[in-house]
C-alpha cells in the first residue's frame, strides 16, 4: 500500500495559483522528498493532505483513507512538522507536550524524554524564554511523540544548527528504520539527498519530476565549459543544452544528448580550451527549474 497516494489533487487561491493535477505516490517505508523553490506549492499540498485546506479536486489518500472524510484516524497515524511553529507561549514545554500527547490516548513520556534528550532540549523551560531553534525542537518533539506511523515534514531544519541538524537527520532515520514512512519538504536539495530515497520536484504549482535520488545524479547529464579565441560570443543554441550562460568568450551549459553532436557543435568555435564534468546535484536541479523544462 502507498502511504500517500494523490491522483490530480488541484487546489487554487482564488487567483493565486496553489497546486494543479499533483499525482504523488509515496511507498510504505521510503524516505521521500519534496523539493521546490519558493512558492512552488509543498505546503499547499501538505496542508491539503493533512485537511487543513479543501482540495478544489481530485484525489488525497494516506494509508488508503481520504484526506477530507477520515481525517480523525489519519492525524492519530501522523506526525505534522509544520514550517512555521506558534504554540502558547506561556506554557511550559513539557505542559504543551503531554497536552499534544493525551490526544493519542497512550502514554508518550518516555519518547517525549527520550526526544528531548537527544535533542539537547529543557523541558521545564516557558515557551516564551525560548529561542527560535529551540521552539523548533519542541515542534520535532511534538510531531514524533506519538510513533506516528507517517511523519511530513515541512522544511524541518530551519532554525536548526549545523550540529543539530545532523542529531534531527539520526532521529528521522531511526524512525524510519523503525518502520516510519518520511515526507521531507525542503527547497534545499543537498538535505533532501542526504536522507532520501526518492525526490519529487514541484514548480509552478506542478510536479515535473520524480526521481531516485541516485537517478537525478544519472552521469547523462554533462556540465561543458569552453573558452573561445579572439571575439566574444554573442549568442549559443544546441538542442540538449540548458542553462546557457555566455560571458564573453567563456560560455557554460548542462548538456544531455549525443556527444559527437556536441563536439561537432563545439569545434565550429576558435577553442581556447573545453571543459566536460560531472554537474552537481545543485546544478541538475537548476536544469529542472531553467525555463525550457517549463
Ligand atoms: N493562504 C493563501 N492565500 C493565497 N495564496 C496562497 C496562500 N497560501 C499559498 N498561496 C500561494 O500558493 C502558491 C504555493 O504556495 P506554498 O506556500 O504552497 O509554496 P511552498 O512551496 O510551500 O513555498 P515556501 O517554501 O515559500 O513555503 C504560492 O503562489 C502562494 O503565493
Amino acid at each position: 500500500m502507498n502511504a500517500i497516494e494523490t491522483k490530480k489533487l488541484t487546489k487554487s487561491y482564488g487567483k493565486s495559483r496553489g497546486i494543479m493535477d499533483i499525482d504523488l505516490e509515496v511507498k510504505e517505508g521510503e524516505i521521500f522528498g519534496f523539493i521546490g523553490p519558493n512558492g512552488a506549492g509543498k505546503s499547499t499540498t501538505i496542508r491539503t493532505l493533512l485537511g487543513l485546506i479543501h482540495k478544489d479536486s481530485g484525489e488525497a489518500k494516506i494509508f488508503g483513507m481520504d484526506c477530507e472524510g477520515e481525517r480523525e484516524k489519519i492525524l492519530k497515524e501522523t506526525g505534522y512538522l509544520p514550517s512555521e511553529v506558534f504554540y502558547y507561549e506561556n506554557m511550559k514545554a513539557i505542559d504543551l507536550l503531554r497536552y499534544s500527547a493525551s490526544f493519542y490516548k497512550k502514554d508518550c513520556s518516555k519518547k517525549i524524554k527520550e526526544l528531548a534528550d537527544a535533542l539537547g532540549l529543557d523541558l521545564n523551560k516557558k515557551i516564551e524564554d525560548m529561542s527560535l531553534g529551540n521552539k523548533k525542537k519542541v515542534g520535532i518533539v511534538q510531531g514524533l511523540l506519538h510513533s506516528p506511523r507517517l511523519i511530513i515534514l515541512d522544511e524541518p531544519t530551519s532554525g536548526l544548527d549545523p550540529l543539530m541538524q545532523q542529531t534531527f537527520f539520526e532521529l528521522i532515520q531511526e524512525e524510519n528504520k523503525r518502520g516510519a514512512t518520511v515526507l521531507f519538504s525542503s527547497h534545499i536539495l543537498s538535505e533532501v539527498q542526504k536522507i532520501c530515497d526518492r525526490v519529487a520536484i514541484i514548480k509552478d504549482g506542478r510536479l515535473i519530476q520524480t526521481q531516485k535520488i541516485s537517478e537525478l545524479q544519472d552521469n547523462s547529464y554533462k556540465k561543458i565549459t569552453f573558452h573561445v579565441k579572439d571575439n566574444p560570443l554573442d549568442e549559443f543554441q544546441l538542442k540538449g543544452a540548458t542553462n546557457i550562460e555566455i560571458k564573453g568568450q567563456t560560455v557554460r551549459f548542462i548538456y544531455r544528448g549525443d556527444c559527437n553532436l556536441l563536439l561537432e557543435k563545439i569545434n565550429n568555435y576558435p577553442l581556447l580550451n573545453v571543459d566536460i564534468s560531472e554537474p552537481s546535484l545543485e546544478e541538475i536541479f537548476m536544469h529542472y527549474y531553467s525555463d525550457k523544462n517549463k
